[in-house]
C-alpha cells in the first residue's frame, strides 16, 4: 500500500481551500472550503451549472486555478495528481481507454480484478472484453469499482451511478461504504436517494458558495431549490 494511503497515525485530511473561478465574468465558485478525510464519503450536491464538476476538476489539478490551495494533512499539493498514491478522479466522461481490456485496466491501475468484482458476478466473463465493448452503464461500473479499489487514499467520484441499473447502483453503494474504511470518498451525482444515505457530510454548492449542511438536509436541500417543495 502506498506511503499516503497507509498511514497509522491517525486520518488523512484533504482540503481544497480559497477556490474562485469564473467564466466570463461569472462567478461559478466564490472563495469555496472543502474538507474531506479517510473513512469518510463525502457528498457534493448542486444544481446543473453550479460547478461541481469544475471544484472536482480543480481539486484533482486538472483545471489550473491561480492561489488555489489543496491540501493534505495541511501541507500544499498542487497539482493533488501528481502526489502519489494520494487520489483518483473519475470524471464525468469515460476515463479508460475504450482499447483496453478490463484484465489489462485493472492490471496498470493494481487492481485485483476479482476481487473488485466480486459481488458483481455479471462482470467475470467481461474480463477479457474491451471497455469500449460493454455497456455504456457496465462501462461506468468497472470504471468506477477499479478506481475505488485502487490504492489510493482518496478517490474523487464525478457522478458514479450515471447510467448504472438499480441493483448495481445499490451495490456499488454498499461497497463504497464498504471501502471507506480505508479511503475518503468525494462524490457528486445527482441520484441524491442513494448519495444521502451514503454520507458522512453533505455539501451543497449554491450560488457560488459551498454550504455544508447540517440537521434536516433534505429540507435544506428543497430550501436552497435542489429538490422540489
Ligand atoms: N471551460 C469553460 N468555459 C466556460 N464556462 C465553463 C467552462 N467549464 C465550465 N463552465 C461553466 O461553469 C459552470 C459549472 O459547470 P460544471 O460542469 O462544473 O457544473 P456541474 O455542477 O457539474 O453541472 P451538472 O450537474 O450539469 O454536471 C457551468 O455554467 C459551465 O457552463
Amino acid at each position: 500500500m502506498s506511503e499516503t494511503a497507509l498511514n497509522e497515525a491517525g486520518p488523512q485530511v484533504l482540503e481544497a481551500d480559497g477556490i474562485r473561478i469564473e467564466f466570463g465574468g461569472r462567478q461559478v465558485l466564490s472563495s469555496v472550503y472543502l474538507r474531506v478525510q479517510t473513512g469518510q464519503i463525502v457528498g457534493l450536491l448542486g444544481r446543473n451549472g453550479s460547478g461541481k464538476s469544475v471544484l472536482l476538476q480543480t481539486i484533482f489539478g486538472a483545471r489550473a486555478v491561480a492561489d488555489a490551495s489543496v491540501r493534505v494533512n495541511g501541507r500544499r499539493v498542487v497539482p493533488a495528481f501528481r502526489e502519489r498514491g494520494l487520489l483518483n478522479y473519475l470524471p464525468q466522461e469515460p476515463l479508460l481507454p475504450p482499447s483496453l481490456t478490463l484484465a489489462r485496466a485493472a492490471r496498470l491501475l493494481g487492481v485485483d480484478l476479482e476481487n473488485a468484482t466480486a459481488r458483481f458476478p455479471e462482470l467475470r466473463p467481461q474480463f477479457d472484453k474491451r471497455i469500449g465493448e460493454l455497456s455504456v452503464g457496465s462501462a461506468r461500473l468497472v470504471q468506477a469499482l477499479l478506481l475505488l479499489h485502487a490504492d489510493t487514499a482518496f478517490s474523487l467520484f464525478d457522478e458514479p451511478f450515471s447510467g448504472v441499473m438499480p441493483v448495481h447502483v445499490e451495490t456499488l453503494a454498499e461497497e463504497m461504504q464498504h471501502l471507506k474504511q480505508r479511503k475518503g470518498l468525494l462524490i457528486t451525482d445527482h441520484r441524491y436517494a442513494e448519495v444521502l444515505p451514503l454520507c458522512d457530510v453533505v455539501y451543497l454548492l449554491h450560488q457560488g458558495r459551498l454550504l455544508r449542511l447540517d440537521g434536516d438536509v433534505r429540507e435544506q436541500l428543497r430550501d436552497y431549490g435542489y429538490l422540489a417543495g
